[in-house]
């Protein structure tokens, strides 16, 4: 019997459980796959947006977040940044319903439930070191006692460089490698809904580059929501770029909309634009560590 973390991406878990208030519910889920489509290829085309509004949250008596409605645009990138402990983490697991909803009202734009929508891929890449990387990408549907689909899975791996490591386990694969088959275990799930935590800072730039240009292209038509510390990668991949700020007038922290360059993601790092809007951000994070 496999064991997982708890949030573990494809733990059997309340991922995106509906809170109270979220609309009704009845609708089919738009990320099954018809029958016959192929395998790594228009993955969750039409993903439907999401809407957030949290009261303000509170942790271990401390609040977190203050009140704030966020919209994740339907098929794009929103990139979340912020200090140290602000609750970027912490906003990602109020989208993944991980946490309680306490008046939160969390509801996909299609009135579909957002329960069951959801892929997650976190900094470590909580790959099982006993299962290979076929057995790892292939985790979700083992646990949930469906039957796998070797070539989807085959094709998700081969997208994301790894054919031919179909049969090798993690402890023999680089970290980069590692957050390869991550992304393809995070992929094969064909989610709508996409979040994702510092999902390429355990790697070096070079690869975190090369990883992000993947993510990119396997990412386009899904809404993803990217905690990053790093501006530049937020200003490379996504369309909307927020910056956690302290809540004025009240507790806690909300997420603030920063400008991004012109033009769709991902962006060239090396473009004017995007080295003055990197110069920008890093400037507002700083700003927004020193009112915190
Ligand atoms: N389960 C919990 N109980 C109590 N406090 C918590 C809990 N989880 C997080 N916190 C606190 O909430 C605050 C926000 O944490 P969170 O991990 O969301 O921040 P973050 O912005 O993601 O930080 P980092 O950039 O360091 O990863 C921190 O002060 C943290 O200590």
């Amino acid at each position: 019997m496999d064991r997982l973390p708890a949030q573990h991406p494809t733990a059997p878990r309340a991922a995106g459980a509906t809170p109270p208030g979220t609309p009704p519910i009845g609708a089919r889920p738009n990320s099954a796959r018809p029958a016959g489509a192929s395998a790594a290829d228009a993955p969750a085309a039409g993903a439907p947006g999401l809407l957030l509004d949290c009261p303000g949250l509170a942790l271990g008596g401390r609040p977190v977040l203050g009140a704030f409605r966020l919209t994740l645009a339907a098929g794009e990138t929103m990139a979340l940044l912020g200090p140290s402990g602000s609750g970027k983490s912490t906003l990602l697991r109020l989208v993944a319903g991980l946490l309680p909803p306490a008046g939160t009202r969390l509801a996909a734009t299609d009135g579909a439930p957002v329960a069951g929508r959801i892929a997650w891929m976190g900094q470590q890449d909580l790959l099982l070191p006993w299962r290979d990387v076929l057995g790892n990408v292939g985790l979700g549907a083992s646990l949930r006692g469906e039957p796998a689909d070797p070539a989807r899975m085959r094709a998700m791996i081969a997208a994301v460089g790894l054919a031919g490591h179909e049969h090798v386990r993690p402890d023999r694969l680089s970290g980069g490698m590692r957050q390869r088959a991550a992304l393809a275990r995070t992929l094969v799930e064909d989610r709508p809904f996409v979040l994702m935590d510092e999902p390429f800072s355990a790697v070096d730039a070079p690869t975190r580059h090369r990883l992000q240009g993947l993510a990119a292209g396997l990412l386009a038509g899904r809404t993803v929501l990217l905690v990053t510390h790093d501006p530049l990668e937020a200003l490379r991949l996504a369309h909307h770029v927020l910056v956690l700020q302290p809540a004025a007038g009240g507790p806690g922290w909300v997420p603030v909309p920063v400008p991004v360059p012109p033009g769709a993601p991902p962006r060239e790092v090396r473009d004017p634009a995007v080295l003055a809007a990197q110069g920008r951000l890093l400037e507002s994070l700083a700003a927004a560590s020193e009112a915190a």
